[in-house]
């Protein structure tokens, strides 16, 4: 009884920024994001009656306990659905540098929620995996699609209506996504208390979330048109309106640092240049830029002779869930 699968990161270009339930991690609004192709996590699962709890490896050593204890509450959610008692051996091996700024929750939860059904003999729908990936990180609902994925918030208080569908498969537009690496100095506020924060004290989080869902049906005509400048324009505006939330907030925190500014200046003046490129950032101080794949060199060199930035990750549009053997 055991199973492999791999999930792949996913970069938010409308953002989940939110939840009206802590608990089934429910978000306040829809978000869209793009599946990337060079980073991914591979988990194992397999189930064992004489396993007295959920023991974890990660990256090939045991996980610290804190990593176990998260793991282990997101298997018991996995047992829960599935009507299962016995404990788990899982290996999760993540090809997502840590400093990559690329949230590898997303990719593991997806994978672990792959691997842990498919262990247990069980078919489900993307729909359904993608409901249990939810439970373990919002994102990661995401990661279950390639490409160009929404996640549709839902309605209902049991969030049987919230979850990821596929918008464009990862092969119809062939963009670049360049991560810049840029240095971290202080302790970073998570994405999941800086969200609970900026719910529960930005005077701006009202209007973010008035305009989301303005920003999301923009950005998803702009996919179906192919059409670059208008979901790059989209999703720019998306994340500085995310980010104002956060420098509103009481006490209020700011996720950039200086080279963050370098890196939105570099942007802004390759657009004066004429070549489009347009950028977004998370829960940290890295920059994530879109191109076209034509600009994808000249952008590279650009962001790459920023004296601030540490290293720039070339990526493109990446697969949905996939299973081993590897
Ligand atoms: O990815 C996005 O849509 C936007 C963000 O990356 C912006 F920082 C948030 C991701 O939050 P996540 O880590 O999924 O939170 P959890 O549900 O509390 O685990």
């Amino acid at each position: 009884m055991e199973a492999t699968a791999r999930a792949h990161t996913n970069i938010a270009l409308i953002k989940y920024w939110g939840k009206r339930d802590e608990k089934l991690f429910l978000p306040m609004n829809s978000s869209l994001s793009i599946t990337l192709d060079r980073f991914y996590t591979t988990t194992k699962v397999a189930f064992d009656s004489a396993l007295k709890a959920d023991v974890f490896f990660l990256n090939g050593k045991p996980a610290i306990d804190a990593e176990t204890t998260k793991i282990s509450r997101f298997m018991d959610k996995i047992r829960a659905f599935a009507g299962e008692k016995r404990y788990a051996y899982i290996e999760s091996q993540n090809e997502v540098p840590i400093a990559a700024g690329l949230a590898s929750s997303a990719s593991g939860m997806a994978a672990l929620a792959a691997a842990a059904v498919k262990a247990l003999g069980i078919e489900v729908d993307g729909r359904t995996l993608s409901i249990l990936a939810r439970q373990g990180s919002g994102s990661a609902c995401r990661s279950i699609y390639g490409g160009f994925v929404e996640w549709q918030k839902g309605e209902k208080a049991d969030g049987s209506d919230s979850h990821a569908v596929p918008l464009l498969s990862e092969d119809d537009w062939d963009l670049s996504i360049l991560s810049c690496l840029v240095e971290s100095k202080q302790k970073k506020v998570s994405s999941r208390e800086g969200m609970k924060r900026t719910v529960s004290t930005s005077p701006f989080y009202k209007a973010w979330l008035e305009t989301v869902e303005t920003d999301l049906a923009a950005a998803k005509s702009a996919i179906a048109a192919r059409d670059f400048t208008m979901l790059g324009r989209v999703l720019e505006a998306n994340a500085l309106k995310m980010h104002a939330t956060t420098i509103s907030a009481n006490p209020p925190f700011l996720y950039w640092q200086s080279a963050t500014l370098d890196v939105m200046q570099e942007v802004a003046l390759l657009r004066e240049r004429g070549i489009e490129a347009y950028f977004t950032i998370d829960a940290g101080p890295n920059v994530k830029v879109l191109c076209e794949r034509k600009d994808e060199e000249t952008v590279y060199h650009a962001l790459s002779a920023i004296p601030s930035v540490r290293e720039v990750l070339v990526c493109h549009p990446g697969p949905g869930i996939q299973y081993g053997p590897f």
